[in-house]
């Protein structure tokens, strides 16, 4: 594993019952970057991340995250809430789970809540201030502060959460995962029933950790736009095994990764995109 490597999935394979959801799939993303998960429905690519945050427990392989400091960690090994806090994964869902009484702010100091309950020593007097609490109440409010900004959301962060727009939504629970200063976030389809606008919004989120906060990005994304405009590194899964591992270009232009869209056999592709490039062609 090199320094610049942060997971590294080693031959992972997951079965339920008689289904290989995940066959012998390897990859590795590297520190800084945005990596994509991407595949056709059923490829097994929320199994995957379901493995990588510890919901399951893999059939077989290793997953190895290497912190900044170099400790490393063998995440098939730990319960998932000793990724979180310990190994510093954070994840979103396909589904919104805020907390929609809450405020937009309020949301956000939740996810705070594990280091502020340890600064107040868990005891009375910490909660009212008698040692570190008070301090780390502030910092937990600039954190909070920090990541709205970031999400175009301060405007709205005494506003309940349930009552932003559905892109803010979005925006919001990537805010909260960062306020846990993660080494990765794992976004389960981001872009998901996003407008256009909302999905540029996203973008500039998804640039702005990747270049101001050293945290790396693993990504499930369908909508291609998102996927071919912000990742630096695409995997793609089809039927739980690895078909392409490349940049976005590589990805695009491999036949296996279009045949695999197109639900079409590999030697079918050619005579595809030539039928493409024609009609094209006789439209211009
Ligand atoms: N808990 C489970 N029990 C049984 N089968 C499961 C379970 N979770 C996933 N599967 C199966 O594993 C396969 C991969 O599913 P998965 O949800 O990982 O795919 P996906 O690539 O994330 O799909 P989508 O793009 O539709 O979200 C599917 O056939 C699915 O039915």
């Amino acid at each position: 594993m090199t320094s610049d490597t942060l997971l590294k999935v080693e031959h992972l394979s997951m079965k339920f019952g008689g289904l290989m959801a995940i066959n012998d799939f390897s990859f590795e993303a590297k520190r800084g970057d945005i990596t994509a998960l991407i595949g056709p429905n059923g490829a097994g690519k929320t199994t995957v991340f379901n493995c990588i945050t510890g919901f399951y427990k893999p059939t077989m392989g290793m997953i190895t995250l290497r912190q900044k400091t170099g400790k490393e960690y063998l995440l098939e090994r730990l319960p998932d809430f000793r990724i979180t806090r310990e190994a510093k994964v954070a994840r979103t869902f396909q589904n919104i789970r805020l907390f929609s009484g809450l405020t937009v702010l309020e949301n956000l100091l939740v996810a705070q809540h594990n280091k502020l309950m340890r600064a107040s020593g868990y005891t009375i007097l910490g909660l009212l201030g008698v040692g570190r609490y008070g301090a780390e109440a502030k910092n937990a409010i600039e954190l909070a502060r920090h990541w709205l900004e970031k999400a175009d959301l301060i405007d709205r962060a005494d506003d309940p959460a349930g009552d932003l727009p559905y892109g803010a939504q979005r925006r919001l629970e990537i805010a909260r995962a960062m306020c846990t200063e993660p080494e990765l976030l794992c976004l389960d389809e981001p872009a998901a029933g996003l407008n256009p606008r909302e999905s540029a919004a996203l973008n500039t989120l998804l640039r702005g950790i990747r270049s101001d906060s050293g945290t790396s990005i693993l990504l499930i994304e369908h909508d291609m736009s998102v996927v071919m405009e912000i990742s630096d590194h695409v995997v793609v899964l089809e039927y739980g095994q690895k078909i392409s591992d490349g940049t976005p270009d590589h990805v695009k232009n491999d036949p296996r990764v279009i045949a695999a869209y197109l639900g079409v056999e590999d030697e079918e592709v050619e005579q595809v995109i030539a039928d493409v490039e024609s009609l094209e062609g006789g439209t211009n």
